[in-house]
């Protein structure tokens, strides 16, 4: 039953059945495993909670309701004021200009959202009038007509129906300290109380991860098993190509190199992953082991995650690959459709070529005749679903994953356990340590007075901000805000541009080329740029509101410059109000070593966004991050190593139970 379509469910016509099935939702184990993404927790109004932080529910009679208005940045703005036990509330709506129409003077309503107590009267931004009845409210993500009320009201049909057996032994909930499984899924679904959804949180999280575990594990067995991978010779014109590359590879790269054309000899597919800090030069890397699978008469995919990367890689291979007769061709979302059906045809006539693109080249119509083998430059964007595309369309293909997010290798290890490693551990040589300062935000004038001498001496420099627009509601700086700032101000006549997530692949790409090619001098932008970009001349990266970033993601920002002969400069301007923003800053002023900040980052916070491996539905981890829950996933891999070697009959028969739904393409985090 708990396999039948959602569609046997009340309420559920096909419209919904069809919107159910676009969020993954096929089966009713499949809702009843669609957890909430967060949950909101509303405690009832009391002076102490009036902090701006947390989140309350407030009794709130309407006194007076003022006429919406635009503001210099065109947003709507309206106010309505309350009376409440504690005073009274003045509640701030930014475009929401139909909020006037649904409130009353005089009327008494439910509020619910953060407030603040100020000298005078209390102060909201957009509270919201409350119409939940529970303290802890999940929240869900939604898409299309699909609301939270209606997951609920089916979730709550099934579980009147079912009772989820469990399936773990007696002994290891009790040594794990683990509730049932029933109760943890009613209790994500309808949390009682705080308590018992954080123990449900760990029940589930564990037996995700004890899932994930044991999937890898099959499958790099099930690999190493495999007989069909392509056994590649190697060129005797690799020599010559190496001789070619215009510096001397280090140890480490000739290291790496020589473990990955073994894999490449072997008959089993290689299944790799590629580590180095950033700037540890690992698109040469890739680009010979490309070019021996062409040596080999094969075709071959360099996947990157953004068409700026990609063209990047696709120079970079022309220059180096083109001399030797390599055909490289390009394919993103803008190239032409008359370059796109020539490059469709040469690839299903099996001619060997060299792709280097984005997801472009995961599209259904791109076939490859004779896929050799696969690279996704990752960064830390990719989820594991489309790679997954890839290596389903051609299962014999060699896949070797670059990322630049350093992980510490006994966590690569286990995480990706179904991956062998390879680690780019040293930088080339004379590349001069980039000088790191962390500035208060306060004295920030200084810091763009050394950007204008850098300019000066010919360099370029980058400025990152988070957001895009001037934001009234935020203390944070925007790409607009600080152009506008300094383009009138320190760096007045300077060549500027800017570059942000919301512009066209076509503007960004002519922004990108022109700061290339040094006719712009300034670059301000997003987090965009973050990705791999390569530009020797540019010795000075600002990061404005580094305390909104993590540490890896800094270390990656700060990676693009440093990468020529110039010593070069990372500001960091932050809003230090706590200590702990400050020790976590001071970690990269310290520290140019992307191991050893990726372990500092692991252990002060425990960050999500190392991996990319948790936003994917693919991976089936819902709820864990493999990096902030790492110590129970050691606990939940250790349990899957067990099952996995099937000593005793109860571990069999839950492997094979496993094995069963993995066959059968099934849901198998609850087994039953
Ligand atoms: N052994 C080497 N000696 C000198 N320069 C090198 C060496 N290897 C690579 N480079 C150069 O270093 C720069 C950085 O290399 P690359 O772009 O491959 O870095 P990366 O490892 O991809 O880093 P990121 O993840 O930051 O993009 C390039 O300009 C490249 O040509």
């Amino acid at each position: 039953m708990i396999y039948d379509s959602v569609s046997t469910l009340k309420g559920v016509g096909e419209k919904t059945r069809e919107q159910l099935e676009n969020m993954g939702i096929h089966t009713l184990l499949d809702l009843l495993l669609y957890f909430p993404r967060g949950y909101d927790t509303y405690r009832n109004a009391d002076e102490m909670y009036l902090n701006g932080m947390d989140k309350i529910r407030i009794e709130a009679e309407v006194t007076k309701i003022s006429k919406p208005f635009r503001t210099r940045t065109g947003k709507t703005m309206a106010t309505i004021w309350f009376n409440t036990e504690f005073g009274a509330l003045k509640a701030t709506y930014f475009n929401m200009p139909y909020i006037t129409s649904q409130y009353k003077i005089g009327e008494t309503y439910q509020l619910k959202g953060k407030f603040e107590k100020k000298n005078k009267f209390i102060e909201s931004i957009n509270p919201i009038q409350n119409r939940d009845t529970e303290e802890i409210v999940p929240v869900y993500s939604l898409e299309g007509k699909v609301t939270g009320t209606l997951i609920k009201k089916l979730v709550r049909q099934i579980l009147e129906k079912v009772h989820i057996n469990e399936n773990f032994p007696e002994d290891i909930l009790k040594h794990e300290d683990l509730i049932d499984l029933d109760s943890a899924v009613r209790n994500l679904h309808f949390p009682q109380d705080e308590e018992l959804l954080s123990k449900s949180l760990k029940r589930m999280k564990f037996q995700e991860m004890f899932a994930y575990s044991l999937k890898i594990m099959i499958s790099r067995s099930r690999r190493q098993e495999e007989e069909r991978g392509i056994r590649f010779s190697m060129s005797p014109r690799l020599k010559l190509l190496k001789e070619s590359i215009p510096f001397d590879m280090t140890n480490a790269q000739n290291r790496v190199i020589r473990e990955i054309l073994l894999d490449q000899k072997k008959s089993a597919p290689m299944n790799r992953l590629l580590q180095g800090d950033v700037g540890s030069g690992k698109t040469i890397v890739a680009l010979v082991a490309l070019f021996n699978v062409l040596e080999n008469g094969y075709q071959a995919a360099f996947m990157a995650p953004t068409e700026i990367l990609a063209k990047q890689h696709f120079l970079e291979a022309e220059k180096l690959l083109a001399p030797f007769g390599v055909a490289v061709r390009l394919l993103t979302g803008s190239t032409k459709k008359k370059a796109r059906d020539e490059i469709m045809v040469q690839l299903k006539e099996g001619k060997p070529l060299l792709m280097v693109g984005t997801h472009a080249l995961i599209e259904e119509k791109v076939q490859f005749e004779k896929l050799g083998m696969i690279i996704t430059d990752e960064q830390h964007r990719f989820g594991v679903n489309q790679r997954a595309k890839l290596i389903n369309k051609n299962q014999m293909s060699e896949v070797l994953v670059m990322s630049a997010t350093p992980i510490p290798r006994t966590m690569a290890l286990t995480i990706y356990s179904d991956l062998d490693l390879s680690v780019i551990d040293e930088l080339p040589r004379g590349r001069k340590e980039i000088k790191t300062v962390l500035m208060d935000h306060a004295k920030r004038t200084a810091c763009y007075k050394k950007v204008l001498d850098e300019v000066q001496k010919g360099r370029q420099a980058y400025i990152v901000t988070p957001l895009i627009d001037l934001d009234e509601e935020s203390d944070l700086n925007s790409v607009m805000g600080l152009l506008d700032e300094l383009s009138k101000g320190t760096l007045k006549g300077i060549p500027m541009a800017y570059l942000h997530g919301k512009m066209t692949s076509k503007e960004k790409e002519q922004v990108m080329e022109s700061f290339k090619a040094g006719e712009i001098k300034v670059l301000i932008s997003t987090t965009v740029i973050e990705v791999g970009i390569n530009v020797p001349n540019a010795s000075m990266m600002v990061i404005e509101n580094a305390e909104r970033f993590g540490l890896a993601q800094l270390h990656q920002l700060r990676g693009r410059v440093g990468r020529g002969e110039y010593q070069s400069y990372c500001i960091m301007i932050a809003q230090m109000k706590s200590q702990s923003t400050r020790e976590r800053l001071e970690i990269m002023v310290k520290s140019n070593d992307g191991f050893y900040i990726a372990e500092e980052d692991l252990k002060q916070r425990g960050t999500g966004q190392l991996f990319g491996v948790h936003q994917s539905g693919h991976s089936g981890l819902m709820l864990s991050d493999l990096a902030s829950d790492y110590e129970l996933f050691l606990k939940a891999n250790a349990y899957a190593r067990t099952v996995y070697l099937g000593n005793t009959e109860e571990d069999q028969r839950m492997k094979d139970q496993f094995l069963h739904k993995l066959s059968q393409n099934l849901n198998y985090i609850c087994l039953n």
